[in-house]
């Protein structure tokens, strides 16, 4: 069908309201807009389907959401009644239609016969991961658009294990989806009459507090809090998301007395009225937080994102300002901080391992070696860290302590597989009071890090590239970086170039081919004849091209200097 055809359909369906069919016929004469609306379905991305909402075949509405969700419960029949016994859990976040999705979501899974958990008001997605192992369910799904813009929405999809589903897993359902009519396969049940028929029920506070109780078992050192809790001060901003309740409750129990929470990020609204952009990774929304922090003296600042998986800190430098940390370092002070407390509480398992990214710092790995822990890379993406744990433990091979991702994700404990900005809080608290009980700020750790592991450098390029022309765009960088790869970038010569989708490795001195372990994901990796790794991957969330840049030198110069050079060529793959 061509995307004229598939806009024709919709707007003929009787599944469509007067509204839906008026906003289409609105767009009658602007051939792009039917096109980039109706060319395809969406994909399975890092993080499930996600797209701005409006009405259309590529975008996120009710009807995508009964198509996905009827693909995902046939997935789950096809496993047999065991399965459909178990049920799904389904969360939701604090955007526009969030709850209307997820009800929706709900009613399409009741309709198949499947039960479902639904939580009663928004939730943060690591409580999702947590139900769906509690509960015991086959399955999970979380309606959000995690740090997005306000126009999109997104639906991740769960398994068993709580993690999000692999992609050869998501695979079965987008199949199932090519295989499904959009609007007559559905099978759904009236909310009321499933909640009747005992085929919805409802998740509240009895959830939040088995949740919490497994993450106030994550503290290490209480007595640390403790001891400097009368004078540290520290500001929260959920910005207007779902972790307004459980972070400063968690805070509250691990014994912190004063947590100052932006009073106007507190309020729950999914037009996210104070910021451009709800994400921790950028600092200007941080400007509420800072007021509020300069104005009490706060020794830190912390936020999560709306779905409260992504967590970001401000510490304040030697001149006493609040500057960012990025996702790399706070990873990197993390894990420092939790092999030295679990060491000192006698809890570090002589197996342990930390896991990370491929792009994500190379310092971490430093880290853990130093200090006798093992760590493995992943692709991007909880699901690849959540396989990765899985396989480890169930082998004995070794016993997952950290698992962290560059842009902002800490998976900690065993009750997630997903990343969770609650524990995370909990820890990255217990962690700067720790410190300030030395007369130290997590800015002073930071530097004693360097001192100890050596200088690394990072910076990430979002080259954005929206709309149709602009996935044709990223397809064409990728390609062209593959017909012609680079042997000197900014004037530095090439060792190595690394294609992740197959596996090869070329060294350009000889061009002697080998094989990685890591194969499969439209990843690119340049390993710099100074050290640097430059890593070129297409985003599975957002339309843009993520070039990622990680350094190491002698002192924080070196390392500048190397990123603001690589960062030049990066801008320039924009075209
Ligand atoms: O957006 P979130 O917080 O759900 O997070 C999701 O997307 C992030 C960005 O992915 P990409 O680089 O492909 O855009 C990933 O790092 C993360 O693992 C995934 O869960
Ligand atoms: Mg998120």
């Amino acid at each position: 069908m061509s995307y004229r055809e598939r806009y024709e359909q919709w707007l003929n369906s009787p599944a469509l309201s007067q509204e839906e069919k008026a906003e289409l016929q609105s767009i009658a004469n602007d051939e792009k807009e039917i096109e980039s609306r109706f060319f395809a379905p969406l994909e399975f991305g890092t993080a499930g389907l996600r797209g701005t909402m409006c009405v259309g075949l590529h975008q996120m509405n009710i009807h995508v959401i009964r198509h996905a969700t009827q693909a995902f419960a046939e997935v789950i029949l096809a496993e047999g009644s065991e399965a459909v016994e178990r049920g799904v859990a389904v969360c939701f976040d604090c955007r526009n239609h969030s709850q209307e999705f997820a009800r929706e979501t709900a009613c399409v899974m009741a309709g198949n016969g499947i039960k479902v958990r639904l939580f009663e008001s928004l939730r943060p997605t690591p409580e999702l991961s947590f139900a769906v192992r509690e509960y015991g369910c086959i399955a999970g799904v979380n309606v959000t658009a995690s740090h997005n813009p306000k126009e999109y929405n997104g639906y991740k999809v769960y398994w068993a294990d709580g993690a999000q589903l692999p992609p050869h897993h998501a695979a079965a359902i987008a199949k199932k989806m090519e295989e499904l009519d959009l609007f007559t396969s559905i099978r759904r049940m009236d909310y009321d009459e499933a909640v009747a028929k005992g085929m919805i029920t409802l998740m509240g506070e009895e959830t939040d507090e088995k949740f919490l109780a497994n993450v106030m078992g994550q503290m290490n050192d209480k007595a640390a809090v403790e001891k400097v809790a009368d004078t540290f001060k520290m500001v929260y901003t959920p910005f207007h998301g779902t972790g307004y309740k459980l972070i400063p409750e968690t805070l509250r129990r691990l014994g912190m007395k004063h947590v100052l929470c932006v009073p106007e990020q507190m309020v729950v609204d999914g037009n996210f009225p104070t910021v451009v952009s709800p994400n921790p990774e950028n600092p200007e929304g941080f400007y509420l937080a800072v007021e509020l922090a300069k104005k009490e003296g706060a020794d830190f600042i912390l936020g999560s994102d709306p779905d409260a998986d992504r967590v970001g800190i401000m510490v304040r430098n030697d001149q006493g300002e609040y500057i960012v940390i990025s996702g790399n370092q706070t990873g990197v002070l993390l894990l420092d901080y939790l092999i030295g407390a679990r060491k000192r509480a006698g809890t570090l398992p002589a197996n342990a391992v930390a896991l990370k990214t491929i792009v994500t710092t190379e310092m971490a790995r430093k880290v853990a070696e130093t200090n006798g822990v093992k760590c493995f890379d992943t692709f991007t993406g909880f699901k690849f860290m959540a396989e990765k744990k899985n396989k480890l433990e169930a082998s004995g091979e070794g016993k997952v302590i950290f698992s962290y991702e560059e842009s902002y994700g800490y998976m900690l404990g065993d009750y997630v597989r997903d990343k969770d900005a609650v524990t995370a809080a909990l820890l990255l608290t217990e962690m700067a009071a720790w410190y300030a009980g030395q007369g130290m700020t997590l800015y002073d750790a930071l530097q004693k890090c360097f001192e100890k592991y050596g200088y690394y450098g990072e910076k990430t390029l979002n080259l954005v590239m929206p709309g149709l022309d602009g996935l044709k765009k990223m397809a064409d960088l990728m390609a062209g970086l593959r017909e012609h790869p680079p042997v000197e970038i900014a004037g530095v010569a090439v060792e190595q170039q690394k294609d992740y989708k197959d596996g090869s490795v070329v060294r350009v001195s000889d061009g002697a081919k080998s094989t990685m372990e890591l194969s499969g994901s439209n990843v690119l990796r340049y390993e710099m004849a100074d050290g640097t790794s430059i890593i070129v991957r297409p985003s599975g969330t957002e339309p843009k091209v993520k070039v990622y840049i990680l350094a190491n030198g002698a002192d924080k110069a070196v390392c500048d200097e190397k990123v603001a050079k690589y960062a030049a060529w990066a801008e320039s793959l924009k075209g």
